[in-house]
């Protein structure tokens, strides 16, 4: 693996050290390290089954792994609950009430904290402004598109304040306008509040897009981490090079504006 810090001197926000995990006797992930920077957008990108929902769940504290253990500004927190990580998820299925409001949904999970109950309209209205969905705030979700749904989902996890967000394939369900519109939103989401973020998806023209840095998977290993730039003139060895870069290549026939030809 190479290329695991752009930058030596930043202490990483979130590291995930010798993680190993199996299920019925079978192992998924075989001893994975990496470290996430502070404010940093890290794609994860492998193929259906690589293990990257698992990695996501054991980061979040929804499962325990096997082996190794993760750390949140340098604090093992591999024993903590969910709840007490400072992260958020989000999902594909946008796991919304659908008999409630947009407002509703994003104020939910505000009752429960008392630090924010009184204010949780305010806050709940300011995380849908960030996601664009403040004139929906009326409206029930049952009526909302897919990525209109999405978007509501994300701002329920902004609005707790997480200091990392993790992405399980959020936009795998969305069409192709809704896809690159959330795609534009996040990125101005890490950008305004600063925020950590994981993104998890099997499409490398997604992964490259999004990422300051792209983690490529195979079964249950990472084959590079790196900046898409690097990954694309450089790959690791010869399933980066065909599971991502002849994969963007085919895709797209002026990344030869910027890449070094293909070895
Ligand atoms: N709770 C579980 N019980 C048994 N096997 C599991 C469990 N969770 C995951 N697996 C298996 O572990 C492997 C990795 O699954 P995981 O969901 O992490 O992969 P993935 O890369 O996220 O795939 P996808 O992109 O299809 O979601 C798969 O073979 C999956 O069937």
């Amino acid at each position: 693996m190479t290329g695991q810090n752009t930058d030596s001197n930043a202490a990483p926000k979130l590291s995930a050290h010798g993680i190993a995990k199996s299920f019925d006797g079978r192992e998924v992930l075989h001893g994975i390290s990496f470290d996430v920077l502070r404010g940093e957008f890290l794609s994860i990108l492998g193929p259906s089954g690589c293990g990257k929902s698992t990695i996501l769940r054991i980061l979040i504290g929804l499962e325990h792994p096997d082996a190794g253990c993760v750390l949140l500004d340098g604090k093992d927190i591999t024993d903590a609950a969910p709840s007490k990580r400072h992260m958020g998820i989000v999902f594909q299925d946008y796991a919304l009430f659908e008999n409630m409001t947009v407002l509703g949904n994003v104020e939910y999970a505000l009752r429960f904290d008392p630090t924010r109950r009184e204010c949780r309209t305010k806050i709940a209205l300011e995380a849908l402004a960030s996601l664009g969905m403040a004139d929906y705030a009326n409206k029930p979700v049952a009526g909302l598109s897919g990525g209109q749904m999405q978007r509501v989902s994300i701002a329920r996890t902004l609005a707790l304040s997480p200091e990392v967000i993790l992405f399980d394939e959020p936009t795998s369900g969305l069409d192709a306008d809704a896809r690159l519109a959330l795609r534009s939103q996040l990125k101005k989401i890490q950008r305004d509040h600063g925020t950590t973020m994981v993104f998890i998806t099997h499409d490398q023209e997604e992964a490259f897009a999004l990422a300051d840095r792209v983690m490529v998977m195979g079964e249950g290993s990472i084959h590079q981490l790196d900046e898409p730039l690097r990954i694309v003139e450089n790959p690791a060895d010869g399933y980066v090079r065909d599971f991502v870069v002849s994969n963007l290549k085919a895709k797209y026939d002026s990344l030869a504006r910027f890449a070094s030809p293909l070895r």
